[in-house]
């Protein structure tokens, strides 16, 4: 049975998610109400900060290089203990070095000010660096399906999933609010600081979906837009609140993931009946999304272990959190399944031979880094190396994305299929 989530307002007046089933508008209604009455958290003090969202966290990380919230194990442990030191770790105050988001507070009091900071609001309400990311991700599979420069279909796919994208992170947010006010990464967030009200924020969240929608149907076609739709639905009403329930819920994170370079790739047909053929017929789009879900995975899997106790803190139960002994150990399986992908991709004509052998040396440094981390679960593993492992995963997952979508391109067999025919017809027109 599928999980539908809703929120029970506690005597705390806070909203936690449960599962149950029942209606979504219920489940924004009751968090309005019990946000708009909360004392909003601004009023307790904060650090300084450094980033904003997952994006921003990750380049945070990257330019810190250090664990996300957490503090070092503070000795080396046995394997049989690996969740005892978690707990330990939960139960301890956070540390300073997990980066935060910037403060969306203003100095001055002209118009432009005013502007600018209402800008800044909903930019981090749209979580604008992850959701930038989408919209490469995006433009990847459209113009990997041969998708013009100059089609009427760009700007509107551009467009359409940027504004769907910001209504499933700002939704992201809004069912958030308490988790997001407790980690130390996200409690300068706009909603948990009282920066925007949750009705702005909702009404900017549902006016986002309804404009991305009508782009993308208007300009690309339904399947395209249904897509996008489906996106929203399930980060917002599967994965946020299962964040809460399993680890399981990396998965659905990264299925969300995997959809917008499928959305790119049926963008460039003029109608849904051509979208809905291409989806059933080509293998291009699968095998794209399947390289963008076993990336994510790692790459998720290695944050969650450098941001475990932030984390834990909030109650989520990631991997790191509810089964950290497994968390090398997954992170290895998904670097793997990228071989059969890429080998796939190859299979299916989508790419060169060649591409079998340099997107293996690609998989394989993945792969390899994902092995060292997973042996840092072994009986003899230190904490402090078990961290670095972890970084280095992640840093690793940085690298490889761009490389094994940059050797798609260059291995296109398609494109030199193509070429080739169209040298053919011009040489000898009569034929
Ligand atoms: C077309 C369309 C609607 C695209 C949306 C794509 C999208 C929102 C992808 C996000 C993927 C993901 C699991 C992010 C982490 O969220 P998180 O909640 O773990 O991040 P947080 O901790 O920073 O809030």
């Amino acid at each position: 049975m599928m999980f539908m989530p809703t929120l029970t307002c506690l005597r705390s007046r806070i909203c936690v998610p449960r599962a149950v089933s029942s209606s979504t508008v219920l489940m924004f209604r009751r968090c309005l109400h019990s946000l708009e009455t909360a004392k909003p958290a601004s009023a307790r003090p904060l650090r300084s900060s450094a980033g904003a969202s997952t994006g921003d966290a990750e380049s945070a990380l990257l330019r810190q290089g250090s664990e996300c919230p957490v503090s070092r194990f503070r000795s080396a442990e046995s394997p049989q203990r690996i969740d005892d030191v978690v707990a330990a770790e939960v139960s301890a105050a956070p540390s300073s070095s997990c980066p935060m988001e910037g403060s969306t507070a203003t100095s001055g009091n002209s118009v432009v000010d005013a502007i600018r900071s209402q800008w800044r609001i909903y930019c981090q309400l749209s979580k604008y660096k992850l959701s930038s990311l989408v919209l490469v991700s995006a433009g990847f599979g459209f113009f990997s399906a041969g998708g013009s420069l100059l089609s009427v279909a760009l700007p509107s796919l551009i467009l359409g999933t940027g504004f769907q994208a910001s209504s499933a992170n700002t939704l992201n947010q809004l069912l958030e609010v308490k988790q997001d006010s407790v980690m130390m990464r996200t409690r300068k967030r706009p909603l948990p600081t009282g920066a925007v009200s949750p009705r702005a924020a909702l009404g900017y969240a549902i006016a986002s979906a309804g404009v991305g929608s009508a782009l993308l149907f208007a300009g690309t076609n339904l399947v395209t837009a249904l897509l996008g739709v489906s996106t929203i639905v399930l980060y917002a009403g599967l994965y946020t609140p299962m964040k809460m329930m399993s680890k399981w819920n990396t998965w659905i994170g990264a299925v969300v993931g995997a959809i917008p370079p499928v959305m790119g790739y049926v963008a460039t047909q003029a109608t849904s009946a051509d979208a809905w053929a291409v989806l059933s017929t080509d293998p291009a789009p699968w095998i794209l999304g399947a390289v963008l879900l076993f990336w994510q995975m790692p790459h998720f899997y290695a944050i969650s272990w450098m941001c475990k106790k932030d984390y834990a803190s909030a109650g989520y139960k990631m991997i790191s959190v509810t089964d950290p002994a497994s968390t090398g150990s997954a992170s290895l399986r998904n670097t793997l399944a990228l071989f059969p992908v890429s080998f796939a991709a190859v299979a299916v004509g989508m790419c060169d031979p060649w591409f079998a052998a340099t997107s293996s040396i690609v998989n394989g440094y993945y792969t390899w880094k994902a092995w060292s981390f997973s042996r840092q679960f072994g009986e003899n593993a230190e904490e402090s190396t078990r961290d670095q492992a972890a970084r280095s995963l992640f840093k690793a997952s940085i690298m490889h994305l761009p490389l094994l979508l940059a050797l798609l391109v260059i291995h296109d067999n398609r494109k030199t299929k193509e070429s080739a025919k169209n040298d053919g017809e011009a040489k000898d027109p009569d034929e």
